[in-house]
C-alpha cells in the first residue's frame, strides 16, 4: 500500500462527513468452497459492513456465483481477483444490484448491510444505490459541465441550498484529489479532461451522494501509470471513510491496495485472506497457480 498520498489527496477536506458508519458485528468466519474443500478462513480483519452470505447469482440458466461467502470490512479495502469469466464483476453488480434492470438474472441468498438483505424484491434500489457507489473500467462522465457531474447526482437523492451545493461539490472534488485541477474550470465540459481526470472525476461523483461503499471495477485499465498511482492513492485516502471493493486483473495493484484479497475461480469463491498472507502463503492450490502465473 503506497504511503506517498500525493499533496492534493491528502489536502484538508472541506468537513462534510460521510453518513454515520454502522458495521456490522462480527460472525463467524469468512468461508468459501472449492471442488468441495473448505476454503481459507479466518481472514477477517474488521467488523463487516457488508456481510455475503450463501450467495448464488443466475444469468437465466447460467450460475455465474455458487454458495459466496464473504465479509467486505468496516472501511477497509477487499481486492476481488481471479481469472476472466470467474464471477467478479458479476458479485459488484449484486451488491448495487444493478442485475436487477435484466430480466432473467437472478441472486438468491443473503447480503446484509445496515440490517437489510439488499436482494431482497423490497429493497429500494434509489436509496441502496446513494449507499453504494460504483466507478467502472472505462471514465464514463456525462457530457455536461464538471459541476454538474457532480450537483446532478446528488439532486437525485438531496435537496441542498445553493451554498451547500457549492460546498458539497468542493468537497467531493477535494476528496477526489481533482479540486485544485478544476476549481477555475467547473463550468467547462467534463469531456475536456484527461482520462485520468475524467476517472477522479467519476469517483467524485460517486463519493458526492456520500456512499458507505464504493465498488472499482477495474478502475485503472484504460489509464497510464501515472493515473493508475494516483487513483491507488486516492483509493487508499478514501478508506478511511468508505468501505471499498475493487476488482483487478493486476495483482500488484491488489497487493497495494487491499487490505483483505478475495480469489475467485468458476464462480466459486476459492480463498479469503489479508493481502500480505494471500500472495506470500495461499492456502490453497489454485489460489498458488494462479498468483505464480500458471493459468488465467
Ligand atoms: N449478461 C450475461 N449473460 C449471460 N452470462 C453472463 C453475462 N455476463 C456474464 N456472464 C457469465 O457469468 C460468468 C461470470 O462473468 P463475470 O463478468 O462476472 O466474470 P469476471 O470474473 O468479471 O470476468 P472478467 O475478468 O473477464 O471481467 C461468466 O461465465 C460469464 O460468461
Amino acid at each position: 500500500m503506497s504511503q506517498n498520498i500525493p499533496a492534493a489527496a491528502s489536502a484538508q477536506a472541506p468537513s462534510v462527513p460521510p453518513p454515520a458508519q454502522q458495521a456490522l458485528p462480527p460472525q463467524g468466519v469468512v468461508q468459501g468452497s472449492f471442488g468441495g474443500m473448505a476454503a481459507r478462513s479466518g481472514a477477517r480483519i474488521g467488523p463487516a459492513r457488508i456481510a455475503i452470505r450463501d450467495l448464488n447469482f443466475y444469468y437465466g440458466t447460467n450460475k455465474a456465483l455458487k454458495g459466496i461467502g464473504l465479509d467486505l470490512p468496516d472501511r477497509q479495502v477487499t481486492g476481488m481477483i481471479g481469472p476472466s469469466g470467474c464471477g467478479k464483476s458479476t458479485l459488484l453488480r449484486v451488491l448495487n444490484r444493478m442485475y436487477s434492470l435484466y430480466p432473467g438474472q437472478r441472486a438468491e441468498g443473503e447480503v446484509m448491510l445496515d440490517g437489510q438483505n439488499i436482494i431482497h424484491p423490497d429493497q429500494d434500489l434509489n436509496a441502496l444505490r446513494a449507499k453504494v457507489g460504483m466507478v467502472f473500467q472505462k471514465p464514463t462522465p456525462f457530457p455536461m459541465t464538471i459541476h454538474e457531474n457532480i450537483a446532478f447526482g446528488i439532486r437525485l437523492h438531496e435537496k441542498l441550498s445553493r451554498a451547500e451545493m457549492e460546498e458539497r461539490v468542493e468537497w467531493a472534488l477535494t476528496r477526489a484529489a481533482l479540486w485544485p485541477e478544476v476549481k477555475d474550470r467547473l463550468h467547462s465540459s467534463a469531456m475536456g479532461l484527461s482520462g485520468g481526470q475524467q476517472q477522479r472525476l467519476c469517483i467524485a461523483r460517486t463519493i458526492a451522494v456520500r456512499p458507505d461503499v464504493i465498488l472499482f471495477d477495474e478502475p485503472t485499465s484504460a489509464l497510464d501509470p501515472i493515473s493508475t498511482l494516483k487513483i491507488e492513492e486516492l483509493i487508499d485516502e478514501l478508506k478511511r471513510d468508505f468501505t471499498i471493493a475493487i476488482v483487478t486483473h493486476n495483482m500488484q495493484q491488489a497487493a497495494r491496495c487491499a487490505d483483505q484479497v478475495a480469489f475467485f475461480y468458476l464462480g466459486e469463491l476459492v480463498e479469503v485472506a489479508p493481502a500480505a498472507e494471500l500472495f506470500t502463503a495461499p492456502r490453497q492450490k489454485r489460489t498458488q497457480e494462479y498468483i505464480t502465473g500458471r493459468f488465467g
